[in-house]
């Protein structure tokens, strides 16, 4: 099949390769000219893993990317894989969708055949049909269900392990309203039909919250378990203990019960925050959803706490481990570095810091000039009164002599990834 992709970021870059990887021709649309170049030389704009070694294998061939809308006229399949940022409120901005939507729609009168559009980006329920599908009709001139199907499609994937995500996906959700918008999402994703993956065929409005349902679910529960690691931390009590003996029970399961210093990235606290905004905008007050925010946005300033416990860090040097959200990505949208570094620098601290990914680490050097960012673990450590440790980055779990290289012995571990041991006085976040 002949694939367009509208947007190339950590959805678009990676739904793309994996679709080239099936066997499709893709092209991809941004209106980042950097970003196209990138991928044109079969580089990836994103860290993530397994990305790299796809587009070396189909970028140029099967993959190629590109500024200009028209050459999207000969496909069959458009994934509009677009950000949906937060309003002020919480809800979400489809300004850019909007945009990415009427582009195409300039353009889809001159597409052959019945294509279909798939809404990938996560919005709201009744986006797809209120807004993306209008602009469409009214840019194009064409009938949806008539002319070009309009379909929604959310997206699972994880940052940091996206590729092995999509190809390996626990369900894939088709929300369409005709045959034909259904029988081109089977074709995309054929090779995955093939091995059995789960699919859901829904209509648009429930593959809109499936998705929200979904981050909100996930996001809600690492909350639970950091309010019961809180309240173990209070009796003594390990959390992680308490999580693995819960996790055994198949109605709760393992899976997201790591408590410490909160979930960020650029989808958890963006999502919620929507559902929350949307459940309002139709008189629907969520308790529960806004207490799991509240529960998340106090983990940093716990971390803090636990630091004033032993430390008056005004004019001291103070070590952050890890600026990446998580481990294994570039980004540091919404990462939990943010709030811990504001409240060093509050305190006064002179904080130096270090993560694996030097992608991650610009992007922290632009919004906090002021801290020192060093290559590696030791010299970060060096001379700090105390670490704190906010990213659970393989390489900080075989972290042990290095934290002799500071000054003071303090080490407030945020993701229960460091050894605890004597020598150190150590604080876990929830244990
Ligand atoms: N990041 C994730 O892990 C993830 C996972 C599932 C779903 N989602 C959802 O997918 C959507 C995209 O997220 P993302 O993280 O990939 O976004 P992103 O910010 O990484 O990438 C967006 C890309 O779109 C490009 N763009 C902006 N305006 C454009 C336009 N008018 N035409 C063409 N390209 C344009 C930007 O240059 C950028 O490269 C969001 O709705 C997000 O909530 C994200
Ligand atoms: O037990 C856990 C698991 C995760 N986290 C934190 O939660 C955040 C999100 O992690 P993760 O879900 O692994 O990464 P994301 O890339 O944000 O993926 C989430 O958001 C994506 C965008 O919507 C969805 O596609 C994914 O299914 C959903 O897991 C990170 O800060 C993690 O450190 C915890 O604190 N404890």
């Amino acid at each position: 099949m002949k694939i367009g992709i509208v947007g190339s970021g950590y959805v678009g870059t990676t739904v793309a390769a994996c679709l080239a990887d099936f066997g499709h021709d893709v092209i991809n649309v941004d209106v980042d000219e950097s970003v196209v170049r990138q991928l044109n030389d079969g580089e990836s704009p994103i860290t993530e893993p397994g990305l790299d070694g796809l587009l070396d294998r189909h970028a140029g061939e099967s993959l190629w990317a590109t500024t200009d809308y028209d050459d999207l006229a000969n496909v069959d399949v458009i994934f509009l894989a677009l950000p949906t940022p937060a309003n002020d409120d919480g809800s979400i901005d489809t300004a850019v969708v909007e945009a990415g939507a009427g582009s195409l729609g300039a353009v889809l009168a001159d597409v052959e055949g019945y294509p279909t559009v798939v809404v990938k980006s996560t919005v709201v329920p009744g986006t797809t049909e209120d807004v993306v599908g209008p602009i469409l009709e009214r840019e194009s001139g064409l009938r949806v269900g008539t002319d070009f199907g309009l379909a929604t499609n959310p997206e699972f994937l994880r940052e940091g392990s996206a590729v092995e995500d999509f190809q390996h996906p626990d369900k894939l959700v088709f929300g369409t309203t005709d045959d034909r918008a259904l029988e081109a999402l089977e074709a995309v994703y054929a090779p995955l039909l093939d091995d059995d993956v789960p699919v859901v065929r829904t209509g648009l409005r429930e593959a809109e919250m499936i998705k929200y349902a979904n981050n909100a679910f996930l996001a809600a529960k690492i909350s639970l378990i950091n309010e019961l690691g809180n309240i173990c931390k209070e009796y003594d009590v390990d959390a992680y203990e308490v999580a693995d003996a819960i996790g055994l029970d198949a109605r709760i399961g393992g899976a997201f019960l790591r408590s410490g210093v909160g979930w960020g990235g650029s989808c958890f606290p963006k999502d919620v925050a929507a559902l929350v905004a949307a459940a309002r905008e139709r008189g629907y007050d969520p308790e529960l959803l806004q207490a799991a925010i509240d529960v998340n946005d106090r983990q940093p300033q716990r971390m803090l706490d636990l630091l004033d416990r032993h430390v008056d860090v005004e004019g001291e040097r103070v070590a952050v481990l890890g600026l990446a959200f998580k481990p294994h990505t570039d980004d540091v949208r919404n990462s939990r570095a943010i709030p811990i570094i504001e409240g060093l620098l509050e305190r006064g601290a002179d904080v130096v810091a270090y993560d694996p990914n030097r992608g991650a680490t610009e992007a922290m050097r632009e919004r906090f000039p002021e801290v020192e960012y060093l290559a590696s673990a030791s010299p970060t450590l060096s001379g700090a009164s105390a670490a704190l440790v906010v990213t659970d980055w393989p390489e900080f779990a075989d972290l042990d002599l290095e934290f002799d290289l500071l000054s003071g012995d303090v080490v407030v571990d945020g993701r229960r990834i460091v050894e605890r041991r004597e020598g150190l006085t150590y604080e876990g976040l929830t244990w």
